[in-house]
């Protein structure tokens, strides 16, 4: 079963009179409940196709179908609330709010979708449990080292329960000891929660650890191999 449908997509940038293709008739599907890589030079399109499957940005042409809702139907409004409702994001510089705390960060798309407090708690309180962030709830991320604060991010990402959760290079920022536990614990999220993961990446150790690898380069796919079988 796939998690996601990609269907000839294309994504161009204008640098003054420079068109640049950033993406090019890319065609694909992702698994549902499994953990894929995409992968490939810098300037491939990596960042692009992940902003474009989780309708941070619109394509030129072609389309992405998420949890089997087209996200070209919908106008900005109703995208930006199926984004909120069913896809989670990890980025690379964490970007958790410094004001709040751990536990509110978690909280927090949990407030904006309107769950009850004490059902808020309950869930942040579990989320930080499973990312072995339980005796941190109360420091501000200025007090967590960054593994610490992308165990938060994830945390948050998965607050939700999306059908999604992407990640653009979520390792980038980490030294390779704390790179290998998030991926640790990003594998082990996937398969708690049963969710569907998509990172984008150049680090060995993520593309070892996943089940399907996409390849880029020059905004075209190259072979789409299973890396193994999915768990
Ligand atoms: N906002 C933009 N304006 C113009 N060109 C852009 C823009 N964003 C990306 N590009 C170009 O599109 C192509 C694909 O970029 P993209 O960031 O998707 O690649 P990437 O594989 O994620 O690279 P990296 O691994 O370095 O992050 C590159 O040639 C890049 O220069």
């Amino acid at each position: 079963m796939s998690a996601i449908e990609v269907i000839d997509l294309s994504r161009h940038y204008r640098l003054g009179s420079v068109d640049v293709p950033a993406l090019r008739g890319v065609s694909l599907s992702i698994a549902a409940n499994a953990f894929t890589v995409l992968s490939g030079p810098s300037g491939s399109g990596k960042s692009t196709l992940l902003n474009l499957l989780g309708g941070l940005d619109r394509p030129d042409s072609g389309h992405v179908v998420v949890a089997g809702q087209r996200l070209d139907t919908l106008d900005d409004n109703r995208l930006s609330d199926f984004r909120a409702r069913h896809i989670g994001f990890v980025f690379q510089h964490f970007n958790l709010l410094p004001v709040l705390t751990a536990r509110e960060n978690v909280e927090y798309p949990l407030l904006l979708a309107g769950v009850a407090a004490s059902e808020r708690r309950r869930r942040a309180a579990e989320l930080l449990d499973a990312v072995g962030l339980a005796d941190r709830a109360a420091n501000l991320p200025g007090q967590l080292s960054g593994g610490q604060r992308q165990r938060v991010a994830i945390a948050r990402a998965l607050a939700l329960r999306p059908a999604l959760v992407l990640a653009d290079e979520p390792t980038a920022n980490l030294d390779s000891h704390t790179g290998a536990a998030i991926i640790a614990l990003m594998r082990d999220m996937q398969r708690q929660y049963q969710t569907c993961f998509v990172f984008s990446s150049h680090d060995a150790q993520l593309l070892a650890a996943a089940d399907h690898a996409v390849l880029l380069r020059d905004g075209q796919l190259q072979a789409p191999a299973a890396v193994k079988e999915a768990a």
